[in-house]
């Protein structure tokens, strides 16, 4: 993983994010910092809160209480669910997209976009006969048109087969290194421990651990048994935690 500048100012400061769906607590006084260019995973349970988190950060719904700040303008979202058009080819949705977001230059952008993801051939298919992995390349190529210092992705690689997450983390990986803070959930948490700076455990809306995967391990520590794998030490500690 390339080491981060940690002493630079947050590209998000995120404090005391609380939400509540009538009775039911999501999110409960959650906060953390993201440095430019880390790339932080938000992993935990079903119902944990991880939509819920990623979705307040995109400003697409409000919190009952806490705040979000940015450095940038602009922070891209790449929802579970793609919002992209599966009759339109690539080309098409980019620069519907790049107009509604009123992205300057937007030809010019689009054909950036095809060239940075890798789908400059595939410009005039139409999404919906693409594969999974070049969906998903659709979905964040939407999610980067305004060249935000902030990318946002819920579950990014549920749909991929090995090859094709592995073709994606690499993308993203390229973008961190280039400067892109990058926050994404995921219930694979190999995956975490791989493509992460940073791991956040959300259990039941509370954040119950902020540091990296090496740190995560160290608190349940090994067993007779030799040491644990990532995903043991993860069971472990939600375990312990009462989850
Ligand atoms: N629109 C909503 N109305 C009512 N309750 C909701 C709504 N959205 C989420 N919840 C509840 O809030 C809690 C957190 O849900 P959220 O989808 O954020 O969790 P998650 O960690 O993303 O789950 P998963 O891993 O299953 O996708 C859950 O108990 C869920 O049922």
């Amino acid at each position: 993983m390339p080491s981060v500048e940690t002493d630079a100012p947050p590209a998000l400061a995120v404090a005391g994010l609380t939400k509540r769906y009538g009775e039911r607590v999501a999110l409960r006084g959650v906060g953390f910092d993201a440095a430019p260019g880390e790339l932080v995973a938000l992993i935990g349970p079903n119902g944990a809160g991880k939509t819920t988190m990623l979705s307040i950060l995109a400003g697409i719904q409000p919190p009952d209480e806490g705040t979000v700040s940015r450095s940038g303008r602009e922070i891209g979202w790449v929802p579970q669910q793609p919002a992209v058009y599966s009759k339109l080819s690539v080309a098409e949705n980019l620069r519907l997209f790049a107009r509604l977001e009123k992205v300057p230059q937007p030809d010019a952008v689009v054909a950036a976009m095809l060239a940075q993801t890798g789908l400059e051939d595939r410009a005039g298919d139409e999404v919906g006969r693409l594969s999974g992995g070049n969906q998903q390349r659709v979905n964040i190529a939407v999610g980067l048109l305004a060249a935000p210092p902030v990318l946002l992705l819920d579950e990014p690689s549920s749909s991929l087969d090995p090859r094709q997450r592995e073709r994606l983390w690499e993308f993203i990986a390229r973008l961190a290194a280039a400067g892109t803070t990058v926050v994404y959930s995921t219930h694979n948490v190999q995956e975490a421990e791989r493509y992460a700076d940073r791991v956040l455990v959300l259990a039941d809306g509370e954040l119950l651990f902020n540091g990296t995967p090496g740190e995560l391990e160290a608190t349940v520590g090994g067993d007779a048994a030799g040491p644990r794998d990532f995903e043991a030490a993860f069971v472990r500690f939600l375990h312990e935690r009462g989850h």
